[in-house]
């Protein structure tokens, strides 16, 4: 569990999706560099029947990957600069799955124990950060259970007990890749009730992985700067009209405000709870009544408090035919991370809306914390 070495055998492509759905089962995953292997399996989905299985197939004793943001809420690492940093957690020989559950979700009350817990960061290039990397691909909890094994020995149980087998490069290299093979694969017209003339169109990985839409308002055409809203998925927000974020008012008020303008798009991206998931926003919601911010809820999670990536939403405006956008939004992160990926923002529109009584104080941290336009 320790430094990469060189990819040894050649995996299929696409094993990364479907390790994906095997964490988010609950079942084994073999990760592997060549050099270093481990059978994985996601902390929040475990049972003792599944830890005994990989206990049992390997003979070694487990340890949990997390991010040292977890590690620091644990109170098992002092707090410093955690972003991007992983850790190995090793827990007393006898712990059950209760235990190792627990240890990941800060919504679960913790059985006092007085065991100790040892803690080693890890590289960045280690087999633990790609644990990590693939429970955040599978919008998990960033806590994976992890048995070490020789890759070799590793690699004849993953074929005996057709167990996947997924690469450390390929993991770490999965969302760059994935974002460039996007393409077109459906498209209509969707009138709007304040937007008749609008167009849906979506986008796929060749993966087959999550879609991301563009929503066409008019008929924009490049070169010239497209009027553009990236807009991150919200469940509750966009669909529910929950009180608790802007999300809704923002949606909506930019579709009227592009389509009032005379046209542009709505890129809708699958990236909800800042790139959480919905199951964790649910979990950091949770987090928030207890009395942390949307911030500090996200560090408990063992999540950085931004977990996106815009090289999707650049790869489609692109294909669309735009490389210069008059962006809508408050949050100079995004103008920051879409520059990155070769868009020019040519100016940055506001795009505030009213507060209400459930979300002043997440707005007021947006600004504070999060260097939010207000
Ligand atoms: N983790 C987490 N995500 C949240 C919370 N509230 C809203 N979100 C998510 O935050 C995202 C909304 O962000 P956006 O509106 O796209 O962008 P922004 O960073 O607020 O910046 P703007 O462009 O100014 O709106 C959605 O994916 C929401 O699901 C929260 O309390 N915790
Ligand atoms: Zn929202």
């Amino acid at each position: 569990m320790a430094k990469t070495g060189q990819e040894q055998r050649v995996l299929p492509p696409h094993e990364v999706n479907r390790a994906v759905a095997d964490l988010r089962r609950g079942d084994v995953v073999l990760l592997s560099d060549g050099s270093h292997a481990a059978l994985i399996q996601a902390a929040e989905a475990i049972d003792d029947e599944g830890l005994a299985r990989a206990a049992a197939l390997t003979r070694a004793r487990p340890v949990l990957a997390t991010t040292l943001r977890r590690a620091i809420t644990l109170d098992l690492a002092p707090d410093q600069d955690s972003a991007g940093r992983t850790v190995e957690l090793l827990p007393p020989a006898d712990a059950s799955a209760v235990f190792l559950r627990e240890l990941a979700d800060p919504t679960v009350v913790r059985e006092v124990s007085a065991a100790p817990i040892g803690v080693t960061q890890t590289e960045p290039d280690s087999l633990t950060a790609g644990a990590i990397e693939l429970a955040k691909l599978a919008r998990l909890l960033p806590a994976i259970v992890c048995f070490p094994i020789p890759p070799r020995e590793g690699a004849l149980i993953a074929r005996r007990e057709g167990i996947i087998e997924v690469g450390l490069t390929q993991v770490f290299d999965h969302r760059t890749v994935l974002a460039k093979t996007l393409r077109r694969v459906a498209e209509a017209s969707v009138p709007l009730v304040d937007a008749e003339d609008t167009r849906v169109i979506a986008f796929r990985p060749d993966d087959g992985g999550t879609d991301h839409l563009a929503i066409m308002i008019g008929e924009p055409k490049g070169p010239a700067p497209v009027l553009a809203r990236i807009h991150s998925e919200c469940f509750t927000g966009d669909l529910l009209g929950s009180l608790r974020c802007d999300c809704g008012d923002q949606l909506r008020g930019a579709i009227r405000a592009i389509s009032e303008a005379g046209g542009g798009v709505v890129i809708y991206l699958a990236q909800e709870g800042r790139g959480i998931g919905l199951v964790n926003k649910l979990r950091a919601y949770k987090l928030q009544d207890t009395g942390f911010d949307t911030v500090d809820a996200n560090l408990q999670l063992g999540f950085e408090s931004d977990e996106r990536v815009y090289q999707p939403a650049a790869e489609i405006l692109r294909q669309l035919g735009f490389d210069k956008v008059r962006l809508m939004t408050n949050n100079p992160e995004k103008v920051k991370a879409l520059a990155q990926h070769d868009i020019e923002i040519v100016e940055r529109v506001p795009h505030v809306f009213a507060s209400n009584d459930h979300n002043r104080g997440y707005l007021e941290t947006k600004a504070k914390r999060s260097g939010h336009l207000f």
